[in-house]
Formats: C-alpha cells, sequence, structure tokens
C-alpha cells in the first residue's frame, strides 16, 4: 500500500439508502443525443463508417460545419413525455442522458458557454424537460457528463506548455462551474456518469477528478458516481494505485459483461446494434434482439450488476422504430418476470447452464431464468444438502406446478416447461432449508 492523497476516497460497499435504490433499480437506460444526432452517421450522403456519436473526427467535419448543425437543430418530434413513457413501458428504473457529449454540445442552457440549446431554433431548456417527464414516470435521472470536449478552445488532450496547463485549468474551471449548475438547475439528479477521462491531459493531472467528486459531495452528500471519472496522481484509473475502486461502482463494463461477478458493485451499458450510441440511420451488422437484451439483463442481475440498454433517438427528437420494438418487447417481460430482476442479487448456488439463477433481497424467493432450453428437457438444480423445493411454478402461469424430481442426495432435476415463444420463461423455487421456510438463504457454495 503506498500512501495515496487523490486515490479511493472510500473503501467497500456504500450502504446508504441512495446506493440501496440504485442496486434495485438493477435495469436502466442511456439516452445518447446531440448534434451528431443530425448527422445520423452520414455525411454529404455517405454512411460514415465507425460509432456515429464520433461522426465530427470519423468524417473530418470541420468545426465551421459542424457548429452549423446548431441552425438545424430544431427537433419537431421531441416530446419528452413520449420519451419518458417509452421507457417506462420497457420497465427501466433509471435513466442517463448525455447532457453534453465529447462534441461540446450541451442540452441545457448553461451560462458558461453559448454552445447549447439557447442557440438553436429548438431554443427550449431540453435537459429539464426529460427531467420532469421522467422523473413524472417515477424513473430516477442521471447526467452523462463528457469530460473530453472538442469544441471548448480550453479543453487539451495533452498539456506539455505552460499555454496548454493555463488553457486546461481554465478547462477544469469550466467543468467545475458547468458540474455545480447541472446539480444546480436540476436536483432532481441522482448521479453522473463520466466519460472521456482517458486523455493525458486527465491522467496526468488526476486531482481534477478528485476534486469534482469532492465538488458533487459537498452539493449532494447522496450523489452517485462511478469509477470511470476516477485518475489518482500516478495516473491509474478506475481502481487506484493500491487496487482500490475509486468511485461507487465498476463502470469499465461498456459493451461487455463480467464472466464472473465482480466484487464490487458494477454496471454494464449496451448497445443494440455492435457499436452505435448517437443515432445512426443506417445500423449494419448485429442487431440484438429482445431475447438477447433480457438474457444479458438477467446474467447482469445474476452477478450483482445493473444493466442500461442506449437509445440513440433521432435528429427530429423522435425515437427510431426498433428501439419502440425493444420497449414494447422487453417491457412486456418485464411486466410478467421483472419480480427476477428488480431488488435481486445473485443467489448462492451452483451456476447452471440453463440461464442464471437470481434472489430476491427480501421474498425469499430463488429465480431460475431460462435462456438455454435443455435438449434433455430436464433442468438441473443443486442445492446446499438438506434443502428441500417446497414450491416450484413459472411464473405468468403460477397455476402450473412443476414437479421438480431428487437424482441425487442434494440435486434435483426439474421437468422443463414447453414454453415456444422465443423468449426466457422464469421459475421460482420456495426453498425450505432446515427449519427456516421463505427466506432461504443459502450457505456459501
Ligand atoms: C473508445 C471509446 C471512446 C468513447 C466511447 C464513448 N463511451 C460510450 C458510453 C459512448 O458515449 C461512446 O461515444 C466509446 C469508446
Amino acid at each position: 500500500q503506498i500512501p495515496l492523497k487523490y486515490g479511493a476516497s472510500r473503501e467497500g460497499k456504500r450502504t446508504d439508502a441512495a446506493m440501496q435504490r440504485w442496486r434495485e433499480n438493477r435495469f436502466g437506460q442511456f439516452i445518447h443525443f446531440g448534434l451528431y444526432s443530425l448527422a445520423g452517421g452520414h455525411w454529404n450522403g455517405k454512411y460514415v463508417e465507425g460509432a456515429a456519436e464520433w461522426i465530427k473526427g470519423n468524417a473530418r467535419i470541420s468545426d465551421e460545419d459542424y457548429e452549423a448543425l446548431t441552425r438545424q437543430f430544431v427537433l419537431p418530434e421531441f416530446d419528452a413525455r413520449e420519451w419518458a413513457r417509452i421507457a417506462k413501458e420497457m420497465g427501466v428504473k433509471y435513466s442517463v442522458i448525455t447532457t453534453k457529449h465529447h462534441e461540446g454540445f450541451c442540452l441545457w442552457p448553461s451560462e458558461y458557454t453559448d454552445y447549447d440549446v439557447s442557440r438553436t431554433p429548438f431554443g427550449r431548456d431540453l435537459l429539464k424537460e426529460y427531467v420532469d417527464a421522467y422523473t413524472q414516470e417515477g424513473i430516477d435521472v442521471y447526467f452523462y457528463y463528457s469530460i473530453i470536449d472538442w469544441n471548448h478552445p480550453d479543453w487539451r488532450s495533452r498539456v506539455e506548455t505552460v499555454e496548454d496547463s493555463l488553457a486546461f485549468f481554465r478547462y477544469c474551471d469550466f467543468m467545475n462551474k458547468q458540474i455545480t449548475e447541472l446539480m444546480t438547475r436540476y436536483p432532481e439528479v441522482k448521479g453522473f456518469w463520466f466519460d472521456g477521462t482517458w486523455d493525458k491531459s486527465v491522467v496526468k493531472f488526476g486531482k481534477i477528478t478528485w476534486d469534482i467528486e469532492q465538488l458533487m459531495h459537498r452539493l449532494n452528500p447522496g450523489i452517485i458516481c462511478g469509477s470511470r471519472l476516477r485518475v489518482d496522481e500516478k495516473g491509474a484509473r478506475h481502481f487506484d494505485t493500491n487496487g482500490k475502486l475509486m468511485g461507487d461502482y465498476e463502470q469499465g463494463w461498456e459493451r461487455s459483461l463480467p464472466e464472473k461477478a465482480p466484487q464490487n458493485d458494477w454496471e454494464c451499458v449496451m448497445t443494440i446494434p455492435e457499436n452505435q450510441w448517437g443515432y445512426q440511420a443506417d445500423w449494419r451488422g448485429h442487431i440484438k434482439s429482445a431475447t438477447e437484451i433480457i438474457e444479458m439483463l438477467a446474467a447482469a442481475t445474476s452477478m450483482n450488476g445493473n444493466f442500461v440498454l442506449n437509445f440513440g433517438p433521432k435528429g427530429d427528437g423522435s425515437l427510431r422504430e426498433e428501439e419502440k420494438q425493444m420497449a414494447r418487447k422487453v417491457g412486456k417481460w418485464m411486466q410478467l418476470n421483472g419480480e427476477a430482476i428488480y431488488g435481486c442479487v445473485q443467489a448462492p448456488l451452483k451456476p447452471q447452464k440453463w440461464g442464471y439463477y437470481t434472489r430476491h433481497r427480501d421474498n425469499g424467493f430463488v429465480y431460475m431464468v431460462v435462456c438455454y432450453q435443455p435438449v434433455s428437457g430436464m433442468l438441473k438444480v443443486v442445492l446446499p444438502t438438506g434443502s428441500v423445493i417446497e414450491n416450484c411454478v413459472v411464473l405468468g402461469k403460477e397455476g402450473m406446478e412443476l414437479k421438480p424430481e431428487k437424482s441425487t442426495k442434494n440435486e434435483f432435476v426439474i421437468p422443463a416447461p414447453e414454453v415456444k415463444d422465443g423468449f426466457p420463461y422464469v421459475i421460482r423455487l420456495k426453498l425450505k432449508e432446515g427449519d427456516s421456510v421463505g427466506n432461504y438463504v443459502a450457505p456459501k457454495v
């Protein structure tokens, strides 16, 4: 352990109510919306390779031509209440919106730049409308904020000269003012999702990220912030030089899931296409189905993690058809099976090949989210010795009780129900272990 001044400011999982709520939410939505949404991954009528929200660099667009997009920012179809209604229908409990992506354009009328909605024909405080609409639907709001800012004259990706450092520290002052502005104008915000902390300038001056963390906690002690913000004074990111997680959860799971449950709280953010966050009119490659998304959500829950699905609204402010379809299908599944996700954690049972176990924090049930139907038609369940399956039903088909058969001293097989709708199904187990029924706490396996 080497002494650090700007390493992890806290150790171990947070136990306060705000963080507990973040955990119980489990399922979230990401919204990537900005000037890049107007381009839709195309420039001069041509498809542009790469992530659509990076089109400025990918298509080598000049500052002047890119800035002209502000004049097209009209959003005739924008209705935050429609976005919120669809998020509610999908069953998300929180939503993260790009208040400012790397392009530097702000979705709120900032006092510290005019590169924001107030300079567009749309002209309204989009962020306020989003916060109000989602809060109305009971969905917690979180703000994505990019440290990288391609528009701001003082942003530096590296600091090599005195002039660079003067500019960079002016930029840090600008950032602190914007973060303060976001937390005071929109006090409903539950947390921040920082991005763009990999450049040499931030890695060299890790203390600026410590300062941001301190600033946020002074303004709202319950604020939640992932590990991607943080760099310690030795340049270590996410985990400080002593290997301690910085921030409240592991924020490194971008378009990927861990193989096994991390020790810390963690969150995966996922795109529907292979790698498009901002609106790309022409999705190419594999487009994930609702079934695949549900599998990932169940996998994340089974490993004590959160899962956030990205939407990239169109340049007119509407949501694309594929995303509305996704919301409908996933939402229908969540209506029936959400009790296996919301408020659930890893079940301390031996993982099986048919899918994922989850355990509800309070109701004592164990859930089997069956994603991979066995050809044998038999679902294997291994329980701690002496356990008894007292009740075993399929969610949505509670009347149809399944009959587990004991196959060895602590192994059961459950005849798999015939389910042909192309979605995972959930079996709810009520386990009796020795003398405690219901709030079953399996011993460590
Ligand atoms: C290499 C890389 C840089 C930035 C990103 C940003 N993080 C995601 C959450 C999106 O905002 C993407 O633009 C992704 C990959």
